[in-house]
């Protein structure tokens, strides 16, 4: 059975829990995490597939260096949802565990 999904809006999403540092773009949740090297920025990367996989919801991932940024929007309704809101809350969760600051967008 598909799933239902909610649609909220950019105020709905940086006020939920944890999200105040995320951005939303159009239909996309945006953020960049620094983790400052290349291992950290995979380990990252892999506890966001591991994420994803359990959730079935996927975000585009960008693996830098320096950084890695996440762009997060539910492909099945073309806006950002509540699904996108708990993947979100649980990526940000994990690099708060790895010690991975965002990036303060200017
Ligand atoms: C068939 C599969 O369940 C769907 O395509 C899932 C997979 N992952 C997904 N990820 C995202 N971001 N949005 C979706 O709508 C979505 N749908």
């Amino acid at each position: 059975m598909a799933r239902s999904y909610q649609t909220v809006t950019a105020e709905e999403f940086t006020a939920a829990a944890g999200l105040g540092e995320w951005r939303v773009e159009g239909d996309q949740a945006v953020v960049r995490f620094r983790t400052g090297d290349f291992v950290t920025g995979l380990a990252l990367v892999n506890e966001i597939g591991r994420l994803a996989e359990e959730a079935n919801h996927h975000p585009d991932l960008t693996l830098s260096y320096p950084e890695v940024g996440i762009r997060l929007g539910t492909h099945d309704t073309g806006t950002v949802t509540d699904a996108d809101v708990a993947l979100a809350q649980a990526i940000t969760a994990v690099a708060q565990e790895l010690g991975v600051p965002v990036v303060a967008d200017s």
